[in-house]
């Protein structure tokens, strides 16, 4: 089945191309081209909708039918900094910040606070739009952010992120692995069981 996936981010791509293995996952771009979406609302929900809903919107303009569009807004919360930088975690250390600022402003708030780990969730909510109607839900992951970058797998936040019961990174930890337990799985696993009933 074709699937569009209403993200700029090449590693959430990624990632959902290797968790719909039997689906022919395609970004937006690929269609659409490059598209500035404003994630203006005041939940990772309500910019989830609005992601998934703005590329499904201009799909059908374009004449597909029979289309499935899900996108992801998702971030990192932490509790001891009053649960930042959560929907706001793409551009944490400002419009445009890459990964590697978004992880230094991290460390530097929890240096500030003298802590060299703190817990931590990930948020991912996925919106789903078939038929011109609107399905979201959720996935969490817990563990521990870290004042330093350890590995290079995974992206964002991963290199400092600890899920629980492990002892290593998500920079450090094979993809496979955060593959069994990640927000975005428990999510899609979920988002997997809507389409089975609508479609
Ligand atoms: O909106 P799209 O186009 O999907 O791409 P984005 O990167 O802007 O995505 P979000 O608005 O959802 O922001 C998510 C932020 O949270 C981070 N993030 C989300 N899931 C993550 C994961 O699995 N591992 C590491 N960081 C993650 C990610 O790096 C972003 O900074
Ligand atoms: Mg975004």
């Amino acid at each position: 089945m074709k699937i569009v996936i209403a993200s700029a981010n090449k590693g959430k791509i990624a990632e959902f191309q290797k968790l719909m293995p039997d689906d022919e996952v395609v970004a937006f771009s690929e269609i659409l081209g490059e598209i500035e979406i404003d994630e203006d609302q005041d939940s990772f929900k309500g910019n989830a909708i609005k992601k998934a809903q703005t590329i499904y919107d201009l799909l059908i303009e374009k004449g597909f039918t029979n289309i499935i569009v899900i996108s992801d807004d998702s971030g990192i919360s932490v509790p001891v900094l009053n649960n930042e930088p959560g929907i706001y975690s793409a551009r944490y250390a400002g419009i445009n910040a890459s990964d590697k600022d978004n992880n230094a402003k991290l460390i530097s708030k929890l240096n500030e606070l003298n802590l060299e780990k703190t817990p931590a969730f990930y948020t991912a909510c996925i919106a789903l739009v078939y038929n011109n109607q609107v399905y979201t839900v959720h996935g969490w992951m817990h563990g521990n952010v870290i004042n330093k970058e350890l590995g290079e797998n995974g992206f964002g936040y991963d290199p400092i992120f600890i899920p629980n019961g492990f002892d290593k990174t998500l920079g450090e930890l094979p993809n496979e692995v955060k593959k069994e337990f990640s927000h975005r799985s428990k999510a899609l696993n979920l988002a997997n069981k809507v389409l089975d009933v609508i479609l």
